[in-house]
């Protein structure tokens, strides 16, 4: 019986387009058998701002929600940095996570053996790394009231807040729990407990989850320390469950650690087991149009895709192992190669992947 799939793809800006194309190529080649996709396309960031006037039209938000999953690439550029704020294609972005309560952000820092070498670090610090950053991604900082800028005193004050609930942090801490049991079962919460009244009410609640999944270790870190731990010594952490802010950062530092933020991809869930799928980094403006971005997060986006909303693991399986098999050939984009290796465009590297599959 032939399995259709609703995929709504939303490209974006800057590099968005050009490696969502990449990563349908790789789907399309799957298509066959009891596996079909019907791609639909809609507008989200600056794009949208400049044919709709808003970064997240209604129309695409309806698509979005008739999908069995979407697929983003990146939103924003200077082109808007300069507009109201809820005019902002990051605005888009946030609205449609709040929107699907994609409250759960998956970002697995994953360093292929290949590319051990293409990291900054020394490839004996990163070489096996497979830490999954749990990122709250629909509360905090992000979205607390009050915000704004407001005049006081005569100058202008910038506010924004960070809060958090009870239930915000236990369905985050569950989610990461129940990923750690999959896992190697060890969670290390990252707060500023220290300083903020929110993070020891997320310390707390950590704590009480944790008395529900014995079978797995909870420990606390701060986050400067974790920054820095995750530069010393990566290999200690197996899954990180973090604030909206806190994750975002971190998992920034993740990507580096793989060799290059053109390498992390990430899935946003709902309980529902919605998602969106969507490479860690940005729009890239300084290289967009000139075919040098990596597809490869935005490919293991949908690999993720694949595993956590289409129910197809195998398929998710057979993405990554080309992934891995590409690398293993010595084939790279400019981000993740070496002094004098070959560089491949966008296009051919998402060639080299489908090339790959088997
Ligand atoms: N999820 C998103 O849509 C998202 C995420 C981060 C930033 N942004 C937006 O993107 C714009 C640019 O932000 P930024 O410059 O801080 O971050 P960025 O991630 O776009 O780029 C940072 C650096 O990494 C490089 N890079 C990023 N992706 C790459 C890829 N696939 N291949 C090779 N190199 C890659 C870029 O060329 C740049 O040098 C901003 O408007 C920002 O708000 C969007
Ligand atoms: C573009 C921005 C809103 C976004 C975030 O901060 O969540 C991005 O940096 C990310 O990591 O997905
Ligand atoms: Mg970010």
């Amino acid at each position: 019986m032939s399995d259709q799939k609703k995929i709504l793809l939303l490209p974006g800006d800057g590099i968005g387009p050009e490696v969502v194309a990449e990563a349908r190529r790789v789907l399309e080649a799957l298509q066959g058998g009891d596996f079909n996709i019907e791609f639909s396309e809609g507008l989200i960031g600056g794009c949208a701002v400049d044919a709709h006037g808003t970064p997240l039209p209604d129309a695409t938000l309806e698509k979005a929600r008739a999908a069995d999953a979407v697929l983003m690439g990146a939103v924003g550029g200077p082109k808007w940095d300069t507009l109201d704020r809820p005019l902002r294609p990051e605005r888009g972005l946030l609205r449609i996570r709040a929107a699907l309560d994609l409250y759960a952000n998956l970002r697995p820092v994953l360093c292929f053996d290949e590319l051990a070498e293409a990291s900054t670090l020394k490839p004996e610090i990163v070489r096996g790394l497979d830490i999954l950053i749990v990122r709250e991604l629909t509360g905090g900082i992000y979205f607390g009231e009050p915000r704004g800028v407001v005049e006081e005193g005569g100058q202008r004050v910038g506010i924004n807040t960070e809060r958090y609930s009870e239930s915000e942090i236990e369905r985050i801490c569950r989610s990461a729990f129940e990923y750690a049991r999959v896992r190697d079962r060890r969670v290390c919460s990252v707060d500023k407990a220290n300083v903020l009244e929110s993070s020891q009410l997320w310390r707390d609640t950590a704590e009480r989850v944790a008395r529900d999944y014995p079978d797995c270790a909870l420990s606390h870190m701060y986050v400067d320390n974790a920054a820095m731990q995750l530069v010393r010594g990566p290999g200690q952490f197996d899954v990180l469950v973090t604030s909206n802010l806190f994750g975002d950062i971190l998992s920034d530092i993740g990507a580096q650690l793989t060799g290059s933020i053109g390498m992390l991809p990430s899935a946003s869930l709902n309980r529902q087991g919605q998602g969106l799928y969507e490479p860690v980094h940005g729009s890239a403006p300084d290289i967009a149009g000139q075919g040098k971005a990596n597809p490869l997060a935005t490919i293991l986006s949908a690999a993720m895709m694949l595993r956590y909303s289409l129910g197809r693991g195998d398929l998710a399986d057979r993405v990554e192992a080309a992934v891995k098999r590409v690398l293993a050939n010595g084939l790279r984009t400019g981000d993740i190669a070496g002094p004098g290796e070959a560089v491949l465009s966008t296009a051919q590297m998402s060639a080299a992947v489908v090339a790959a599959l088997h």
